[in-house]
């Protein structure tokens, strides 16, 4: 469930007002997403996003997040454009919280994707980094290995309730992380979230990307990491290699990666899956049942990290 706070009708008339977006006809909060409160809405002109920020989002990357989505709107990526108001901001405030309408996007997003998916989405992967290389803001990645070890100290005592022994075993991922991880890398813009229900297709065509609010900017490689984890593990935790070589198939005929990209693929996969895992285990861990916020399985970035442990050569994934 993602609406966290309820918008009455004649406070977002008064918000709608201005917009050059026409009347109002129909708006419905949206049970997907997990971080903010979001809204569907008609007017007289089309459809739109209505998106009220939560308290995991800092105000001060608004600029940033809205900022990029323009940018890459504009050098023909599909994804949501923020609509102006009538003094040329872009975001406002509604019910208490600061507040952005984005345009609609067509499409839905694949629960069980296919190599010709994965194809798609190592493509726009691509596309997207190369559109935001000259993205003029930045912003560090927050949940780089520091921010990992935050998480990791709130969660640390109590880790082995999820699973015996999983406190020692996570200890030495970042011992051998924190001495691994690569200094230099191809670094810009990343969406650092682009699981699939980030992606919309229409058929096997991608229709577009959405939920940039954990972009920043890091090494390139590492969100095509992130995406082989989201994208190529089947429901028994095994890798998929037929999707694996799609997805970086599908990346490469757009951006090729270097041989320093390649070769610290199994590294940062291990890094990204242990990152996923550990936003995973402090929510399962603090938010309380019953709380709104959605609940997501550390385990299953546990077998995914376990995997990676094992990984001799970056053509396990399927690499050419
Ligand atoms: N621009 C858009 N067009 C169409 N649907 C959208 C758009 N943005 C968000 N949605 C819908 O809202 C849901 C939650 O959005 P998301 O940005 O993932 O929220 P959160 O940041 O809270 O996780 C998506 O799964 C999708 O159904
Ligand atoms: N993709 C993350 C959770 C973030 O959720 P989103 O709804 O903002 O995409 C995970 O699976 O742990």
């Amino acid at each position: 469930m993602a609406v966290y706070t309820d918008v009455s009708e004649s406070e977002l008339e008064a918000f709608l007002a201005e917009y050059s977006v026409g009347r109002l006809l129909s708006y419905k909060g949206i049970a997907e997403g997990s971080e903010n409160s979001n809204f569907l809405l008609h007017t007289t002109s089309g459809a739109y996003i209505l998106t009220l920020y939560e308290k995991r989002v800092d105000k001060s990357d608004l600029p940033f997040f809205l900022g990029l989505m323009e940018h890459l709107a504009r050098k023909g990526i599909s994804c949501p454009l923020p609509v102006h108001r009538s003094d040329g901001s872009v975001t406002g405030t509604l019910a208490g919280r600061t507040a952005a309408l984005i345009t609609f996007l067509e499409g839905m997003w694949m629960r069980r994707p296919t190599a010709a998916h994965c194809r798609e989405v190592g493509k726009a992967l691509a596309g997207m980094h190369l559109a935001g290389a000259d993205f003029p803001l930045s912003r560090p990645n927050a949940l780089q290995i520091d921010g990992w070890r935050k998480l990791w100290d709130g969660s640390h005592a109590r880790a082995d309730e999820v699973e015996p022994g999983l406190a020692a075993e996570v200890d030495a991922d970042f011992a051998e992380l924190g001495e691994k991880w690569p200094k230099d890398l191809p670094a810009g813009v990343i969406h650092a979230d682009l699981f699939p229900d980030n992606v919309f297709f229409l058929g096997e065509k991608l229709s577009g990307l959405i939920d940039f609010y954990f972009a920043c900017n890091d090494f390139y490689a590492y969100d095509v990491a992130t995406c082989l984890n989201a994208w190529c593990f089947e429901k028994d935790f095994s890798f998929n290699l037929t999707k694996g070589t799609a997805l970086l198939a599908g990346y490469q005929s757009v951006r090729p990666l270097t041989s320093a990209e390649k070769e610290a693929l199994p590294i940062l996969a291990r890094g990204s899956a242990l990152r996923f895992m550990l936003t995973r285990l402090y929510d399962w861990l603090t938010i309380p049942d019953g709380a709104l916020v959605q609940k997501r399985d550390p385990m299953e970035y546990i077998r995914r990290l376990r995997f990676h442990r094992r990984i001799k050569s970056p053509s396990e994934y399927g690499l050419r």
